[in-house]
Protein backbone atom coordinates (compact mmCIF):
# COMPACT_ATOMS: atom_id res chain seq x y z
CA UNK A 1 0.00 0.00 0.00
CA UNK A 2 1.29 3.69 -0.92
CA UNK A 3 1.73 5.52 2.13
CA UNK A 4 -0.27 9.15 2.62
CA UNK A 5 2.53 11.86 3.37
CA UNK A 6 0.84 15.43 4.04
CA UNK A 7 2.73 18.57 3.12
CA UNK A 8 1.46 20.97 5.55
CA UNK A 9 3.67 24.14 3.91
CA UNK A 10 0.61 25.55 2.74
CA UNK A 11 -0.63 25.65 6.13
CA UNK A 12 1.93 27.84 7.33
CA UNK A 13 1.75 29.89 4.32
CA UNK A 14 -1.90 30.57 5.73
CA UNK A 15 -0.94 31.12 9.22
CA UNK A 16 1.80 33.85 8.13
CA UNK A 17 -0.50 35.59 6.33
CA UNK A 18 -1.71 37.19 9.22
CA UNK A 19 1.68 36.73 11.65
CA UNK A 20 -0.24 35.09 14.89
CA UNK A 21 -1.02 31.57 15.31
CA UNK A 22 -4.44 30.61 13.60
CA UNK A 23 -4.22 28.00 11.77
CA UNK A 24 -1.66 26.41 14.46
CA UNK A 25 0.60 24.53 12.37
CA UNK A 26 1.71 22.20 15.63
CA UNK A 27 -2.45 21.01 16.05
CA UNK A 28 -3.80 20.75 12.55
CA UNK A 29 -0.32 18.64 12.17
CA UNK A 30 -1.53 16.41 15.31
CA UNK A 31 -4.98 16.25 13.79
CA UNK A 32 -3.74 15.39 10.05
CA UNK A 33 -2.34 12.20 11.72
CA UNK A 34 -5.02 11.44 13.48
CA UNK A 35 -7.50 11.12 10.37
CA UNK A 36 -5.17 8.36 9.33
CA UNK A 37 -2.17 10.31 7.33
CA UNK A 38 0.71 8.01 7.70
CA UNK A 39 3.35 11.01 7.19
CA UNK A 40 3.95 14.84 7.66
CA UNK A 41 6.03 16.72 4.93
CA UNK A 42 7.73 20.12 5.37
CA UNK A 43 9.69 22.25 2.53
CA UNK A 44 11.73 25.09 4.58
CA UNK A 45 12.34 27.25 1.75
CA UNK A 46 15.12 29.92 2.62
CA UNK A 47 13.08 33.13 2.86
CA UNK A 48 11.19 31.12 5.26
CA UNK A 49 7.58 32.05 3.27
CA UNK A 50 5.47 29.06 4.58
CA UNK A 51 7.26 26.54 6.53
CA UNK A 52 9.81 28.05 9.39
CA UNK A 53 13.20 26.55 10.96
CA UNK A 54 11.88 27.12 14.25
CA UNK A 55 8.81 25.12 13.05
CA UNK A 56 11.02 21.93 12.16
CA UNK A 57 12.11 21.36 15.45
CA UNK A 58 8.59 22.18 17.34
CA UNK A 59 6.87 19.80 15.07
CA UNK A 60 10.09 16.86 15.30
CA UNK A 61 8.60 16.82 18.84
CA UNK A 62 5.33 15.64 18.08
CA UNK A 63 5.18 14.08 14.78
CA UNK A 64 4.42 10.20 15.44
CA UNK A 65 4.36 8.82 12.19
CA UNK A 66 7.27 9.71 9.07
CA UNK A 67 8.44 13.00 9.30
CA UNK A 68 9.67 13.61 5.79
CA UNK A 69 11.92 17.05 5.66
CA UNK A 70 12.44 18.22 1.52
CA UNK A 71 14.95 21.03 0.59
CA UNK A 72 18.06 22.18 -0.67
CA UNK A 73 21.24 20.51 0.59
CA UNK A 74 23.38 23.00 -1.25
CA UNK A 75 21.88 25.67 2.16
CA UNK A 76 24.18 25.02 5.26
CA UNK A 77 20.70 25.74 7.21
CA UNK A 78 18.99 23.18 5.60
CA UNK A 79 22.01 20.80 6.37
CA UNK A 80 22.30 22.05 9.96
CA UNK A 81 18.45 21.75 10.50
CA UNK A 82 18.03 18.40 9.39
CA UNK A 83 21.10 16.84 11.11
CA UNK A 84 19.80 18.23 14.47
CA UNK A 85 16.11 17.26 13.66
CA UNK A 86 16.71 14.16 12.07
CA UNK A 87 13.81 13.29 10.82
CA UNK A 88 13.06 9.56 9.35
CA UNK A 89 13.44 10.84 5.82
CA UNK A 90 15.25 13.59 4.36
CA UNK A 91 14.55 14.88 0.37
CA UNK A 92 16.78 16.57 -1.47
CA UNK A 93 15.40 19.09 -4.31
CA UNK A 94 17.48 21.06 -6.26
CA UNK A 95 15.89 24.21 -6.18
CA UNK A 96 17.14 27.42 -6.95
CA UNK A 97 16.84 30.27 -4.13
CA UNK A 98 13.56 32.06 -4.16
CA UNK A 99 11.86 29.22 -6.58
CA UNK A 100 8.19 29.55 -6.26
CA UNK A 101 8.03 26.18 -6.22
CA UNK A 102 10.41 22.72 -7.17
CA UNK A 103 10.16 22.51 -10.75
CA UNK A 104 12.81 19.88 -11.68
CA UNK A 105 14.89 16.82 -10.37
CA UNK A 106 18.51 16.36 -10.07
CA UNK A 107 20.85 15.99 -12.97
CA UNK A 108 22.06 13.01 -11.05
CA UNK A 109 24.93 12.33 -13.48
CA UNK A 110 26.30 16.14 -13.54
CA UNK A 111 25.73 15.87 -9.61
CA UNK A 112 27.37 12.66 -8.74
CA UNK A 113 29.86 13.10 -6.51
CA UNK A 114 27.94 15.68 -4.61
CA UNK A 115 24.75 13.89 -3.93
CA UNK A 116 27.18 10.76 -3.28
CA UNK A 117 29.05 12.72 -0.34
CA UNK A 118 25.69 14.57 1.21
CA UNK A 119 23.48 11.24 1.28
CA UNK A 120 26.46 9.74 3.18
CA UNK A 121 26.34 12.56 5.48
CA UNK A 122 22.84 11.93 6.19
CA UNK A 123 22.65 8.17 6.03
CA UNK A 124 25.61 8.34 8.38
CA UNK A 125 22.89 9.93 10.80
CA UNK A 126 20.39 7.25 10.23
CA UNK A 127 18.46 9.45 8.20
CA UNK A 128 16.62 7.79 5.13
CA UNK A 129 17.55 10.16 2.14
CA UNK A 130 15.24 10.34 -0.95
CA UNK A 131 16.51 12.78 -3.82
CA UNK A 132 13.87 14.35 -6.31
CA UNK A 133 14.18 13.10 -9.96
CA UNK A 134 12.52 13.75 -13.25
CA UNK A 135 11.04 10.37 -14.74
CA UNK A 136 14.26 9.93 -16.93
CA UNK A 137 15.29 6.24 -16.67
CA UNK A 138 19.44 7.72 -17.19
CA UNK A 139 18.55 9.84 -13.80
CA UNK A 140 17.22 6.95 -12.01
CA UNK A 141 20.56 4.80 -13.20
CA UNK A 142 22.43 7.91 -11.94
CA UNK A 143 20.89 8.05 -8.64
CA UNK A 144 21.45 4.09 -7.86
CA UNK A 145 25.07 5.46 -8.31
CA UNK A 146 24.45 7.83 -5.28
CA UNK A 147 23.67 5.53 -2.07
CA UNK A 148 20.00 7.02 -2.00
CA UNK A 149 17.47 4.99 -0.32
CA UNK A 150 15.13 6.24 -2.64
CA UNK A 151 14.06 8.54 -5.12
CA UNK A 152 10.81 10.62 -5.54
CA UNK A 153 9.64 10.96 -8.74
CA UNK A 154 8.47 14.51 -10.10
CA UNK A 155 4.94 14.25 -10.89
CA UNK A 156 4.47 17.99 -12.18
CA UNK A 157 4.53 16.37 -15.70
CA UNK A 158 2.09 13.67 -15.09
CA UNK A 159 -0.45 15.47 -13.48
CA UNK A 160 -0.37 18.38 -16.46
CA UNK A 161 -0.79 16.10 -19.09
CA UNK A 162 -3.26 13.45 -17.85
CA UNK A 163 -6.04 15.01 -19.04
CA UNK A 164 -5.08 14.49 -22.17
CA UNK A 165 -4.62 11.07 -21.88
CA UNK A 166 -4.00 9.22 -18.82
CA UNK A 167 -2.19 6.34 -20.26
CA UNK A 168 0.50 8.73 -22.40
CA UNK A 169 0.79 10.71 -18.84
CA UNK A 170 1.71 7.73 -17.01
CA UNK A 171 3.73 5.71 -19.25
CA UNK A 172 7.66 7.44 -18.26
CA UNK A 173 6.41 7.21 -14.78
CA UNK A 174 5.82 3.28 -14.42
CA UNK A 175 8.55 3.08 -17.14
CA UNK A 176 10.67 5.21 -14.42
CA UNK A 177 9.77 3.03 -11.59
CA UNK A 178 10.75 0.05 -12.87
CA UNK A 179 14.24 1.05 -13.27
CA UNK A 180 13.86 2.03 -9.86
CA UNK A 181 12.65 -1.37 -9.02
CA UNK A 182 15.60 -3.16 -10.77
CA UNK A 183 18.38 -1.17 -9.03
CA UNK A 184 16.61 -1.81 -5.78
CA UNK A 185 16.07 1.88 -5.21
CA UNK A 186 12.75 2.91 -3.19
CA UNK A 187 10.34 4.59 -4.79
CA UNK A 188 8.22 8.01 -4.14
CA UNK A 189 6.09 10.95 -5.75
CA UNK A 190 4.90 13.94 -5.26
CA UNK A 191 4.34 17.26 -7.01
CA UNK A 192 0.24 18.33 -7.99
CA UNK A 193 -0.43 15.31 -7.15
CA UNK A 194 -4.32 15.88 -6.32
CA UNK A 195 -7.77 13.84 -5.78
CA UNK A 196 -8.19 13.10 -10.12
CA UNK A 197 -5.16 11.69 -10.60
CA UNK A 198 -3.76 10.24 -7.55
CA UNK A 199 -5.56 7.13 -7.93
CA UNK A 200 -4.93 5.93 -11.49
CA UNK A 201 -1.02 6.30 -10.61
CA UNK A 202 -0.99 5.05 -7.79
CA UNK A 203 -2.59 1.73 -8.88
CA UNK A 204 -0.51 1.39 -12.14
CA UNK A 205 2.97 2.56 -11.01
CA UNK A 206 4.46 -0.11 -9.52
CA UNK A 207 6.02 -0.57 -5.78
CA UNK A 208 5.27 3.05 -4.75
CA UNK A 209 5.81 3.15 -1.10
CA UNK A 210 4.62 6.86 -0.72
CA UNK A 211 3.13 10.16 -1.89
CA UNK A 212 3.73 13.59 -0.51
CA UNK A 213 0.56 16.27 -1.53
CA UNK A 214 0.47 18.98 0.09
CA UNK A 215 -1.52 22.31 -2.29
CA UNK A 216 -4.06 20.62 -3.27
CA UNK A 217 -5.01 18.22 -0.56
CA UNK A 218 -5.19 21.96 1.18
CA UNK A 219 -7.12 23.50 -1.56
CA UNK A 220 -9.83 20.84 -1.19
CA UNK A 221 -9.72 20.92 2.34
CA UNK A 222 -11.55 24.03 2.03
CA UNK A 223 -14.37 22.56 0.76
CA UNK A 224 -14.81 18.80 2.12
CA UNK A 225 -12.79 19.78 5.72
CA UNK A 226 -9.94 18.76 6.49
CA UNK A 227 -10.51 15.05 8.15
CA UNK A 228 -12.87 14.20 5.37
CA UNK A 229 -10.33 15.72 3.17
CA UNK A 230 -7.46 13.44 4.00
CA UNK A 231 -10.02 10.19 4.39
CA UNK A 232 -10.79 11.11 0.80
CA UNK A 233 -6.90 10.77 -0.19
CA UNK A 234 -6.44 8.08 1.72
CA UNK A 235 -9.73 6.12 -0.45
CA UNK A 236 -7.46 6.97 -3.49
CA UNK A 237 -4.79 5.20 -2.12
CA UNK A 238 -6.27 1.83 -0.64
C1 LIG B 1 9.47 18.79 -3.91
C2 LIG B 1 8.11 19.22 -4.14
O1 LIG B 1 7.53 19.00 -5.17
C3 LIG B 1 7.38 19.90 -3.05
O2 LIG B 1 8.18 20.19 -1.99
C4 LIG B 1 6.68 21.11 -3.46
O3 LIG B 1 7.53 21.86 -4.24
C5 LIG B 1 6.15 21.91 -2.29
O4 LIG B 1 6.86 23.07 -2.08
P1 LIG B 1 6.08 24.45 -2.04
O5 LIG B 1 4.96 24.30 -1.05
O6 LIG B 1 7.10 25.45 -1.60
O7 LIG B 1 5.55 24.73 -3.42
N1 LIG C 1 7.05 16.39 -2.52
C1 LIG C 1 5.87 16.96 -3.00
C2 LIG C 1 5.12 17.62 -1.93
O1 LIG C 1 5.52 17.58 -0.79
C3 LIG C 1 3.84 18.29 -2.17
O2 LIG C 1 3.75 18.92 -3.41
P1 LIG C 1 2.35 19.63 -3.76
O3 LIG C 1 1.24 18.62 -3.52
O4 LIG C 1 2.21 20.81 -2.82
O5 LIG C 1 2.48 20.01 -5.20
Amino acid sequence: MTRLSVNINKIATLRNSRGGNNPDLIQVAKDIESFGAQGITVHPRPDERHIRYDDVYQLKEIVTTEFNIEGNCEEQKFIDLVLAVKPEQVTLVPDALGQLTSNHGWDTITHKRYLTDMIGAFKKEGIRVSIFVDPLEDMIAGAAETGTDRIELYTEGYANHYHQGIELAAAPYIIAAKKAQELGLGLNAGHDLDLKNLKYFAQNVPGLLEVSIGHALVSDALYYGLENTVQMYLRQLA
